[in-house]
């Protein structure tokens, strides 16, 4: 799904009301029944609700989702204006607010009331027409919102982020939600890598918006589904051999940190590659041997192999970083021209060598998280512009990079940017990463594409992280070793 700018969003409301045809305050109403079902799903109707409205039609949202609720069997709900005139369509939806609601402008009360502890915040203040960061009373009451408990959802947008302008945001003057609920499209700044923490958990709610819009609009952003992976899966043949589903080669794992090495290999086999061979240091070969004894096991030395035979390479996982190690990744990096997996210490050296990318091509797929990514470009802090960074990085290099984080960025060598949101907490732990890479690279070497075998693998980790976690009943107890386990049913659950 293309992922569209906050003036292409407009047009596309505009489009809709023109061409299907519907009225804009119609077009409210099913955006407000799609909030209804939400709440209806998530939150029980005995928790205290209470609405902030702005005078524009995200406030528009907020009244008639209040007036649904009442109606719905939510009955502890207060609704706080900004104003009592506003747009159109939110005068109307205040008309239509019954009196049993309890209205008041919003004054002080946030300062100095006490509110209880599992109230449900609605913000409803500002949406995609907000033009500015905000100041003076705004700044305030969301400030004064973020301190407090409860649970927090936006309506569209947090309030004070500007949808796609994320060089303007000023982090500490925006609603922290725990849920965002937008509207038919995800926008930038939901997904950002330096806004989308503020968005929470991001929820994206079909309001019919004609499709005709979507598929003639322009756009370098999109966003990947679970609904879209199924697709991508090529099923097994009964008639065939392991020489039919590839090659792998790693390069990875030192005396000390084998377990990095041995999670990526066995997530690489585990992806349906038909062999896997691994180069690594001679004394680890008995642990390699019993932890995985599909392995085929190459003794390290200061050159490369003959890479012939192999249909794609990962480097980096527990690789280590000494001179022995540097030379082959140089040598390797020079010399393989197939689709090839750059993670951890491949990306340290890389950050230490930058010559090394002289002979990157488009089918390196660079895989660091924040902090490598940081190495990378040298910087000392991500900022507003990381995104704009890694664009550059990938067009100047003609290389491929995986962002990883809570949302993933895919950024492709022509600047294209797919986001994912397949994480769980349960993968934000050491070892996440190897698995992720050794999925990466089992998928290439089975010939999937390097976009596809980013898709799938990141769609693989996520369903296993969550179905590991189902089985032992929580993210905090949740090892790369138990996400493992559960690949076979990931790639069935799809
Ligand atoms: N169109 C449709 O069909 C549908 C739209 N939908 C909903 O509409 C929302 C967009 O509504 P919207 O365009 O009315 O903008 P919205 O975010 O409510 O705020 C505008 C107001 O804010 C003001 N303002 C701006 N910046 C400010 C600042 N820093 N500080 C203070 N004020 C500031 C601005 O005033 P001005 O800039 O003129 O001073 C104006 O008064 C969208 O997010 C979705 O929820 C859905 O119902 C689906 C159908
Ligand atoms: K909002």
């Amino acid at each position: 799904m293309k992922i569209l700018s906050i003036s292409q969003t407009q047009a596309a409301d505009r489009y809709t009301i023109e061409h299907e045809p519907i009225a804009s305050l119609d077009l409210m109403e099913r955006a407000a029944q799609a909030l209804l079902v939400w709440f209806l799903q998530n939150i029980d109707p005995a928790r205290p609700i209470v609405l902030l409205c702005g005078k524009g039609n995200n406030g528009g949202d907020g009244l008639a989702l209040a007036r649904l609720l009442r109606a719905n069997g939510y009955w502890d709900l207060r609704v706080f204006l900004v104003d009592h005139k506003g747009s159109p369509d939110f005068e109307a939806n205040l008309d239509r607010l019954g009196k049993d609601i309890l209205q008041e402008l919003l004054q002080d009360q946030l300062k100095q009331e006490h509110f209880p502890a599992d109230i449900v915040w609605v913000d409803a203040l500002f949406g995609s027409g907000l033009s500015r960061v905000l100041e003076g009373r705004y700044a305030e009451w969301i400030y004064q919102i973020n301190e407090r408990s409860g649970t927090k959802v936006s309506i569209d947008l947090p309030s004070g982020l500007m949808g796609d302008a994320i060089a303007q945001t000023d982090l500490l003057r925006v609603f922290k939600a725990d849920y965002t609920l937008t509207f038919q499209y995800p926008k930038l700044a939901l997904v950002h890598p330096y806004t989308a923490a503020l968005a929470g958990q991001l929820e994206v709610l079909d309001i019919g918006l004609h499709p005709d819009y979507l598929q003639s609009a322009e756009s370098s952003y999109s966003w990947m589904s679970l609904a879209d992976i199924q697709s991508i899966i090529k099923p097994r043949k009964k008639h065939s051999y392991k020489g039919d589903y590839g090659h792998a080669y790693l390069l990875a794992g030192s005396p000390n940190t084998m377990g990095a090495a041995l999670i990526a290999a066995e997530a690489c086999a585990r992806s349906g590659a038909g062999l896997l061979s691994l180069n690594t240091a001679k004394e680890t070969f008995r642990a390699c041997n019993s932890r995985l004894p599909e392995l085929m096991l190459q003794e390290r030395s200061s050159h490369a192999p003959n890479l012939e035979a192999y249909k794609a390479i990962l480097c980096g996982p527990g690789l280590g970083q000494d001179e022995g190690v540097n030379s082959l990744l140089a040598e390797l990096l020079q010399n393989w021209q197939g689709p090839m997996v750059l993670d951890a210490d491949a990306l340290n050296l890389i950050a230490k060598n930058p010559s090394y990318l002289e002979w990157a091509n488009e089918n390196w797929i660079l895989t660091p998280h924040p902090g490598e990514f940081k190495r990378l470009l040298g910087l000392n802090q991500l900022g507003p512009d990381q995104l704009d960074l890694g664009i550059e990085y990938c067009r100047k290099h003609q290389l491929n990079l995986l962002l990883k984080g809570s949302i993933s960025v895919f950024i492709e060598s022509d600047g294209h940017c797919t986001f994912y949101d397949f994480g769980t907490s349960a993968l934000a732990k050491g070892g996440s990463g190897d698995l992720l890479a050794g999925l990466i690279c089992g998928l290439l070497a089975q010939g999937y594409t390097i976009k596809d075998s980013v898709s799938l693998g990141l769609a693989l980790q996520g369903r296993a992280a969550q179905l590991a976690e189902r089985e032992l009943g929580s993210a905090h107890a949740v090892l790369s070793s138990d996400i493992l386990k559960q690949i076979g049913k990931a790639y069935a659950s799809f």
